[in-house]
């Protein structure tokens, strides 16, 4: 039975919708988050449409990274796709007010997670000559915003490890693909304000931002299109955002 992809973040937002598209097309998944509750019933939901292997797994934890993708059963061992997407985003404080247990927290999950999930993974495709890696990154790591300071920098570093992983597989069939989303509707907002539902409603109001499943379309479109062909990064925002101008202070 078809392909297998790995997906980090499966429980919500952007990976569990990569999870639903991927299944509609006949993949096999590995779900992984942290809260396992999730994943199970995202499994049971895509149960009649493709085989779901659930795994509880921290990314910034990089041993248990390492052992989980060594450990994974014999159907879901050869990963050919895996989604880099578990992340998150956490204040939007300038630098000198930021938490700075909320920028470990970034550069953990963020820049490591996606280098602990790649390191694990990555062997096996060079060793067959076949997968693709498709990080999601982030309009955020190539436009500054006040308040972007760490969350930005971390999806800056998403952007150049996909261009080098790119330098690195030349000469193999390994394709890398990092995928640029603007503002888009998920629970990220909640996470970036700690709970607080009306200051993340009030990112949304007026507003018609990205779907999960728009991102979802464009994981199934890179990993769809011929195996010559290496989409090397989509920018994607709703009509509803744009670029600002530049800012002038002026006293
Ligand atoms: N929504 C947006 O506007 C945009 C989001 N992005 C990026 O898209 C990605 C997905 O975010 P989105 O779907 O929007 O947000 P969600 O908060 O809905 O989903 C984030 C996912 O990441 C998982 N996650 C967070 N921390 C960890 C961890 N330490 N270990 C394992 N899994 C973790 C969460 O699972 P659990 O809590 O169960 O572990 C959850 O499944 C992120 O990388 C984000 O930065 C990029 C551009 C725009
Ligand atoms: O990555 C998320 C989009 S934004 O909130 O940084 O604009």
């Amino acid at each position: 039975m078809g392909k297998c992809a790995l997906i980090t973040g499966a429980s919500s937002g952007f990976g569990a919708a990569c999870a639903r598209a991927l299944a509609e097309h006949g993949w096999k998944l590995v779900l992984t988050a942290r809260r396992e509750e999730k994943l199970q019933a995202l499994g049971r939901e895509l149960a009649g449409k493709t085989r779901v292997h659930t795994l509880a797994l921290d990314v910034r934890d990089g041993d248990a990274v390492a052992a989980a993708c060594a450990g994974l059963p014999q159907e879901y061992a050869e990963v050919d796709l895996l989604v880099n997407n578990a992340g998150l985003a956490l204040g939007l404080e300038p630098a000198h007010q930021a938490v700075l247990q909320d920028w470990e927290t970034m550069v953990d999950t963020n820049v490591k997670g996606v280098m602990y999930c790649t390191r694990a993974i990555l062997p096996g495709m060079v060793a067959r000559n076949r997968g693709h890696i498709v990080n999601i990154g982030s309009v955020a790591g190539s436009w500054p915003y006040p308040g972007g300071n760490v969350y930005g920098a971390t999806k800056a570093f998403v952007q150049q490890f996909s261009r080098n992983l790119r330098a690195d597989l030349l000469g193999t069939a390994v394709r890398v693909t990092n995928i640029e989303p603007g503002m888009a509707e998920t629970e990220f907002s909640q996470v970036r304000f700690k709970g607080d539902d009306d200051k993340a409603q009030r990112v949304y109001t007026g507003s018609e931002p990205l779907r999960p499943e728009d991102i979802a379309d464009i994981v199934l479109w890179v990993a769809s299109v011929p195996a010559r062909v290496n989409i090397n990064s989509v920018e994607v925002m709703s009509v509803h955002q744009a670029w600002g101008p530049l800012a002038v202070h002026r006293s």
